[in-house]
């Protein structure tokens, strides 16, 4: 192995000790770099494969701050983290890490944790080619289409969404911005679902007059050069420029991707695309825009808008959906919400359905993996085809194996009949495995068999035979931490993970609440045969603030039991207190698509702790059992005595037992 890894790391001992594991296992470490402006003197030097970073560093700069650009460079890094500081590591998630290491390290979770940040980095980087050569094609095509430009501009910016994720698409075409006459923008209002906001709605929105908009636009100078503001940057551009702080404010948006697109004709548009969430652009997004700029100029330059000469006229006035357009088809049957959590996940099923890529579902209990899963095969070319559930946690050991290969008959004690596995029902279509990494460790070799060579062998068969089958897998465990720990294959992690699909609590995007108490609350009085006259305001309010331990399927269980309770005639009301029983500490998910694996704080901090017990022990060791003097544990981690000793009390090691 030749690749270079950088260590940015202040601590010389740490850095020095993941150097010493590095090298052992054949990787070239380019360099140690204590701040982030060292890292960048290395990067530029040696282009280094991968980067281990340090939050904390010498110097202003944080290794967050170092983060966005290597995320811009497209170098893959892992997190060393000793923080457990839950917003700092929410920070360092979103800026989409290929894993993270806890201090003090193990040599056998660093290898690892370095070997699925590798073979993420390759497997995304392939597949989003693979995506763009699509989405090139597409985006011709639909220039060449006989539709009016609106109809049009729906349908590209339906199909741009997973790529460059949006709430809000403002075009300016640049003569109007000089001359202050039109406002053209897109609002996300579902998947596949936009609404057309012209300078009417934009008033109606802002409860702006006329007069009062007209002057905000004498006063803007809106800038026309490619630009992606993300946070503070955005707030610094919102307070220069007053029809984007006018935006922000309305559409509680918090970033921006400008990047401006010249017609044939010569003209020139500004795409301005605003997202909600603080932290979302980077320079692939506006290297992917600069790269489609042909196509979008030919779609945006046709037929110049009605109305768009008159600042009181509204290019368009009504909501319009996407769905309305030949060939995009709501495709999410039986999910409901709208919140641009939820969308994401939908955008990441959509760009992955086509392919026979396996795809892993992450998510904390009852958020909808399975739901998802569903989506997933419906929408693929083998919609209708079988899709297959296998639950791996709910079979026993001894019989999952024929449950998912067959047998033939007589091939054991009982097997009195021939039968057909799982794997071989699923022929052609989806299984998916839930719970997988409740997987017996045995079987993982068997299942990475058939991902390996499509092939299967029933049990007391003669020979195996080919089978067309796509994996979808889903966990609400931490894998990676499986794998580390011993419990779940590396090459099998390998092969599943190759498209990650993280589903969100219930608790963070909570204005699906609503949709889906109203959801769920019409079926279960269509069920219980009762009328359903609404929910009550109180009762709303009240699921809203839940913490939903339990995610959709507890909300689920709430409604049911309220519409049981219910007499049919009045609104629905929350008869019984909410379950205060379940308590759980929220999980951190990543909002981005191709990265991460959920990991809750409770899990961060055990394994925190797991590996500094461990580390202390085996300083304990070699200081043989000596805590104090020359040469003892405490002067060998450089620690105060009675630090390591409240430490070691905490951790519950005792000198005895070593
Ligand atoms: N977005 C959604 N809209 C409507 N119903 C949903 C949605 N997501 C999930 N559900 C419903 O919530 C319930 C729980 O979902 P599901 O079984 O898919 O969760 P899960 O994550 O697979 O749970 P587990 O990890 O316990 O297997 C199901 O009844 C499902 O139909």
């Amino acid at each position: 192995m030749t690749e270079q890894v950088l260590i940015v790391e202040d601590e010389f001992i740490v850095a020095n000790d993941l150097m010493l594991i590095l090298e052992k296992a054949g990787y070239k470490v380019c360099g140690i770099a204590a701040s982030v402006e060292e890292a960048r003197a290395i990067i530029r030097e040696n282009k280094p494969g991968m980067v281990l970073l340090d939050i904390y560093l010498k110097g202003k700069l944080t290794g967050i701050d170092l983060a966005h650009e290597l995320r811009e460079q497209h170098i893959p890094f892992v997190y060393l983290s000793a923080n457990s500081n839950q917003r700092v590591l929410e920070a360092a998630k979103a800026t989409g890490p290929y894993g993270f290491l806890v201090k003090p390290f193990r040599a056998k979770d660093v290898l690892i944790t370095l070997d699925i940040a590798r073979y993420r980095h390759k497997h995304s980087l392939e597949f989003s080619l693979r995506q763009e050569a699509l989405l090139q094609e597409k985006l011709t095509a639909i220039s060449t289409q006989p539709f009016d430009r609106e109809k049009k501009m729906f349908m590209a910016i339906s199909i741009l969404q997973p790529f460059i994720p949006f709430d809000l698409l403002v075009v300016n075409n640049i003569k109007n911005i000089q001359e202050h006459r039109s406002f053209e923008a897109f609002l996300r209002i579902g998947f596949d679902e936009y609404q057309a906001i012209g300078v009417s709605e934009l008033l109606t929105i802002t409860g702006l007059r006329m007069q009062e908009w007209n002057k905000i636009q004498t006063e803007t100078i809106s800038t026309i050069t490619p630009a992606c503001i993300n946070n503070t940057e955005f707030q610094k551009a919102c307070e220069a420029d007053p029809i984007k702080k006018l935006v922000a404010t309305a559409f509680q948006v918090n970033a921006v991707l400008t990047q401006p697109v010249t017609t044939g004709a010569g003209e020139t548009y500004v795409l301005s695309f605003f997202n909600r969430s603080s932290d979302t652009w980077h320079a692939g997004h506006l290297a992917l825009l600069q790269r489609l700029q042909p196509s979008l100029g030919s779609i945006i330059s046709q037929e110049p808008i009605a109305g768009n000469e008159d600042p009181s006229t509204a290019p368009y006035k009504n909501a319009r959906s996407g769905t309305e357009n030949p060939g995009v088809i709501s495709r999410f049957e039986g999910i409901v919400g709208n919140s641009h959590q939820l969308l994401a996940v939908l955008d990441q099923v959509a760009q992955v359905a086509p392919f026979d890529t396996s795809v892993l579902i992450l998510g904390e209990s009852g958020t909808g993996k399975e739901r998802i899963a569903h989506s997933l095969h419906h929408m693929s070319a083998r919609g209708s085809k079988p899709f297959i559930k296998v639950n791996c946690a709910a079979l026993p050991p001894t019989l999952i194996e024929s449950e998912l290969f067959g047998h033939e008959k007589g091939a054991f004690t009982g097997a009195t009949d021939r039968r057909v596995g799982k794997f071989e029902q699923a022929n052609d279509g989806t299984i998916f495995l839930d719970e997988i990494g409740e997987m017996p460790l045995e079987l993982q070799v068997k299942l990475l068999r058939v991902l390996q060579e499509k092939e299967i062998e029933r049990i007391g068969g003669r020979s195996s035979f080919k089978i067309n089958v796509r994996i979808v897998a889903a966990t609400n465990r931490h894998l990676e931490r499986e794998v580390a720990e011993g419990r779940f294959r590396l090459d099998l992690y390998y092969r599943l993970n190759v498209f990650p699909i993280i589903l969100p609590p219930l608790r963070e995007r909570r204005e699906d609440i609503k949709h889906l108490a109203h959801h769920f609350a019409a079926l279960a009085c269509h069920r219980n045969r009762k009328a359903f006259n609404g929910i009550t305001p109180k009762m709303v309010a009240e699921l809203e603030t839940w913490n939903w331990p339990g995610n959709i399927r507890e909300l689920e269980n709430v409604i049911e039991q309220a519409v049981i309770l219910n007499d049919g005639i009045s609104p629905l009301e929350l008869k019984r207190p909410l379950n205060t029983g379940v308590v759980r500490e929220p999980v951190l998910l990543s909002p981005l698509q191709n990265v991460s694996t959920a990991q809750s704080l409770t899990d961060i901090r055990k394994m925190q702790d797991d590996t500094e017990r461990e580390y202390i022990i085996s300083i304990l060791r070699k200081a043989n059992g000596r805590i104090r003097g020359e040469g003892g544990a405490a002067q060998l981690l450089n620690l105060k005595p009675t630090t390591l000793e409240s430490k070691m009390l905490k951790l519950g090691i005792k000198k005895d037992n070593l």
